[in-house]
């Protein structure tokens, strides 16, 4: 634990100011990251806190204020110099390589080399160093792929380690950890705080988490810095109130509904992907809200996507919308009403095209002559129809999607998919990663509209228990491939759905 001799100053920024055109990402900010501290980052979708770290990591150019690396000054003209002065980062969405080892991922990029060739003993060389000097246990000679996403995750950081930085900035590191992974993960970030006296940025939505692992936080509000504080002085009720607008957390409310003579618009037993059989017994009817359940890599969206055509089908026993399908195409079942959001938002969006765009671009028909013309002002109405109602913030409707915070994204490609004439059965795969409280109650009420004002059907896949307990009309467990469970909402028991979740009833048929 930090105590008042090792905490010393190792990062300070002074007025740090970040214009966009139409918008003060960072106004002013002035703060101050210690040695053998984690200090916690948090704020709504939009305040500004990748904005900070990216100019901490001189991706950004900050247009005023100074940032200061152990007492000197420094000007970053590229991330190099950043890493250079010892400040790593690792981003929410994984890059690792799937098939390369451990030991591979980690020198991606700055492979040593030995008379013009990689030279792969050295590569493993220096990533067992790397891993012994942060003391953890783990395989650096599988390909990653074969990894959990926990592991996926620590050979992120030892791979952040390579330059050996003294301070380390972690953009919500637990997003796609499974619910057993997290706590392990947390005392690595833990060791590494203690046992190497790392200063550690920690930006999370999880306030739960903000504050187990915390030990000063600060919240940012529009920009703008609203508060610093150990954490022990500063309540969950005051953090809260602190990074939420009035009025932005919205209740949730789950009707009593009987589906025994509901329409089943989704009907699956088995589904085949990888060359194995998964046993996926589920009915999914009108109006309900389905919630999947289950570790990362239990099959969850694995199962969907099989169905919804994006994942090679080896065979299924499953009938959508009363017509039996055993192999099928994307194409062919968004016309059937099936829509599918990525639980990788950016596999959503359309990285090169304008805001705008990317709402239009699913309504081509809608918003087009028979001719092909787009309708110009029809295009702005509707696209502006949608940003309005999803409360997505933006500058221009120009603007390429990528200069959307994360969650207002995730808002825009959920925004986009409701909106479909056809929708008949909406999945939406981990919808809320990266979003604020506020923005994750808004999906929730989403869902509930949609199947209870719209008649529609939720698929809702999530790591957090807690969101399915709170949203979803049915449950189904899943286990290393199979449903092991399903419950509905009276039967919900956090307890046992999460023993199930952890192989508790392995062998047994549902
Ligand atoms: N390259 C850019 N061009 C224009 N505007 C930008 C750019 N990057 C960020 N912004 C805007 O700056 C504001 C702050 O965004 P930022 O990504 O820093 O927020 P955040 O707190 O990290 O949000 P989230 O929790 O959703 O990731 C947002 O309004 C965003 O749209």
């Amino acid at each position: 634990m930090p105590t008042q001799e090792n905490n010393q100053e190792v990062l300070r920024v002074e007025n740090l100011t970040k214009k966009f055109i139409g918008i003060l990402a960072n106004d002013n900010i002035s703060l101050t990251f210690n040695r053998h501290e984690i200090h916690s980052l948090c704020g709504e979708n939009g305040a500004g806190k990748s904005t900070f770290c990216k100019m901490l990591t001189g991706v950004y150019h900050p247009d005023e204020g100074k940032i200061f690396v152990n007492g000197k000054e420094i000007q970053f003209q590229a991330p190099a110099d950043s890493l250079a002065a010892g400040i790593s980062m690792v981003y929410q969405e994984r890059n690792l390589v799937g098939h390369l080892t451990g030991a591979q991922n980690i020198c991606l990029g700055h492979e040593p080399r030995k008379g013009g060739l990689i030279d792969e003993k050295a590569i493993v060389a220096k990533a067992e160093e790397i891993r012994s000097r942060l003391g953890i246990e783990i395989p650096l000679d599988v390909p990653v792929e074969e990894l959990g996403a926990g592991q996926q995750q620590i050979i992120e950081i030892i791979r952040a380690f390579y330059g050996n930085p003294s301070v380390l900035i972690l953009d919500e590191p637990t997003a796609s950890l499974g619910e057993g992974e997290v706590e392990p993960f947390l005392d690595f970030i833990r060791s590494l705080r203690d046992d190497l006296g790392m200063a550690i940025l920690f930006i999370s939505h999880k306030l739960e988490e903000v504050y187990a692992i915390s030990d000063v936080i600060t919240v940012f509000a529009d920009g703008r810095h609203i508060l610093t504080s150990p954490k022990d002085k500063l309540s969950q009720d005051e953090c809260v109130k602190a990074m939420i607008r009035a009025g932005r957390q919205k209740t949730i409310v789950v009707p009593k509904k009987d589906f025994t003579n509901a329409e089943v618009v989704l009907e699956a037993r088995e589904v085949s992907y990888d060359g194995k059989k998964h046993h996926v017994p589920m009915k999914v009817r009108k109006g309900e809200a389905v919630g999947f359940y289950g570790l990362v890599g239990s099959g969850r969206t694995e199962t969907m996507e099989t169905i919804g055509g994006i994942r090679l089908s080896d065979g299924m026993d499953v009938t959508f919308a009363g017509e039996r399908i055993t192999k099928t195409e994307p194409v062919q079942m968004i016309h059937r009403g099936f829509i599918l959001t990525a639980e990788k938002r950016i596999n959503g969006a359309f990285p090169g095209l304008s805001v705008e765009d990317n709402i239009c671009n699913l309504f081509i028909d809608k918003l087009s002559s028979k001719a092909g013309f787009m309708y110009v002002e029809k295009m702005l109405a509707f696209a502006k129809k949608i940003l309005d109602k999803n409360e997505v913030k933006y500058t221009s409707i120009d603007q390429n999607i990528t200069e959307l915070s994360g969650g207002n994204i995730q808002k825009v490609i959920i925004g986009r998919s409701i909106e479909l004439d056809n929708l008949r059965l909406l999945v939406l795969d981990e919808p809320t990663a990266g979003m604020d409280l506020g923005a994750k109650s808004e999906v929730y009420v989403k869902i509930r509209h949609l199947v209870d004002d719209e008649s529609k059907s939720v698929i809702f896949i999530s790591s957090e228990l807690d969101e399915l307990l709170t949203t979803c009309d049915e449950l189904c467990v899943f286990y290393d491939g199979d449903i092991v469970a399903q419950y509905s909402r009276e039967e919900f028991n956090k307890e046992q759905i999460l023993a199930d979740a952890m192989g508790g009833r392995k062998g047994e048929k549902t």
